[in-house]
């Protein structure tokens, strides 16, 4: 049986740590700060935003919120990007992603100054990824790589699988584990024989977006699973892109979902804004 990947454990560890680093930041007059702006009334969208603006305050984080209408032009949403680029109390920002059809999410993320981008979308912060060199680390990436860390896995040599090419996970997560030497493969709906892929997998992280798409016998035993799908099935039910029950037979470790990358997320983007503070200082 697996052992359980405890996100909710290692993030409020870390979370811990930020709330220090906060405290001794403000002893030096710098309060970190970051803006969370929402378009639209997306429910899940309105959850993780205040779910942010509570784990800000928490840690002493200052937050500055903006609920923009779902009508909200283009041009009024890079105007405020703009007012945030230029505001000095703002060392994050941080604009919740889907956005309505009638704006362009490439401009927004690009508009973002890549030295406040608390998210790590912005072009310039891929691209230092993709060389090695990061600024900003993608939260939910850099807090799976923080999980693993934590469980003393070590990804030298090891085969990594990852399924999901998104900009947001698939591809960081990628980029991040080749920078630890892994060997990865970046599996998506094109690929052949994913079952078969997926076997010979050290490490499997699954950020495809289909509930319990990874079956039980596709994991090789004694292998780490992390999911990081939060797919909602009927009204209140959360599972991930793992078959769960059936992975835990085979697996050596794996995180659960709700409960496992999760609260990594909100917990990166604290350390990112944290780190953008310092910076300044
Ligand atoms: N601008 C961004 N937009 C989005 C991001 C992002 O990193 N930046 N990621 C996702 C949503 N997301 C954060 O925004 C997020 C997703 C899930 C969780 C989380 O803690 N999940 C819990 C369950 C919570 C629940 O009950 O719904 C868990 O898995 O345990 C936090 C943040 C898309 N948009």
């Amino acid at each position: 049986m697996a052992k359980v990947i405890d996100g909710k454990a290692i993030a409020a560890k870390i979370r811990t740590e930020i709330s220090a680093g906060v405290q001794e930041l403000k002893q030096k007059g710098i309060t970190p700060g970051l803006a969370v702006v929402l378009v639209g009334e997306d429910p899940a969208s309105r959850v993780y935003v205040s779910m942010k603006e509570k784990a800000c305050h928490e840690a002493g984080i200052f937050s500055d919120e903006y609920k923009l209408s779902a009508d909200t032009s283009e041009a009024d949403l890079l105007a405020l990007v703009d007012k945030l680029n230029n505001d000095p109390k703002i060392h994050g920002i941080l604009v919740q992603l889907p956005l309505p059809p009638q704006i362009d999410t490439e401009k927004v993320l690009e508009a973002i100054s890549p030295l406040k981008d608390a998210d790590g979308f912005h072009p310039y912060n891929v691209g230092r990824l993709s060389v090695g060199k990061p600024l900003f680390q993608p939260c939910t990436p850099y807090g799976v790589m923080i999980m693993l860390q934590e469980e003393g896995v070590d990804l030298n040599g090891k085969e990594v699988v990852v399924i999901g090419r998104s900009n947001i996970v698939g591809k960081p997560v990628a980029m991040m584990c080749l920078a630890q030497n892994a060997t990865v493969t970046v599996c998506h709906s094109r690929t052949r024989d994913l079952a078969d892929v997926v076997r010979r997998a050290d490490v499997v992280i699954a950020a495809v977006g289909r509930p319990e798409m990874v079956k039980g016998d596709w994991i090789k035993e004694g292998a780490v699973v992390i999911d990081v799908g939060v797919n909602r099935v009927g009204e209140k039910k959360l599972v991930g892109d793992v078959d769960y029950a059936a992975a835990s037979e085979r697996a050596s470790a794996i995180t659960p979902v709700p409960g496992g990358v999760g609260p990594m997320t909100i917990t990166m983007l604290l350390y990112n804004t944290l780190e953008s503070a310092r910076r300044t200082a």
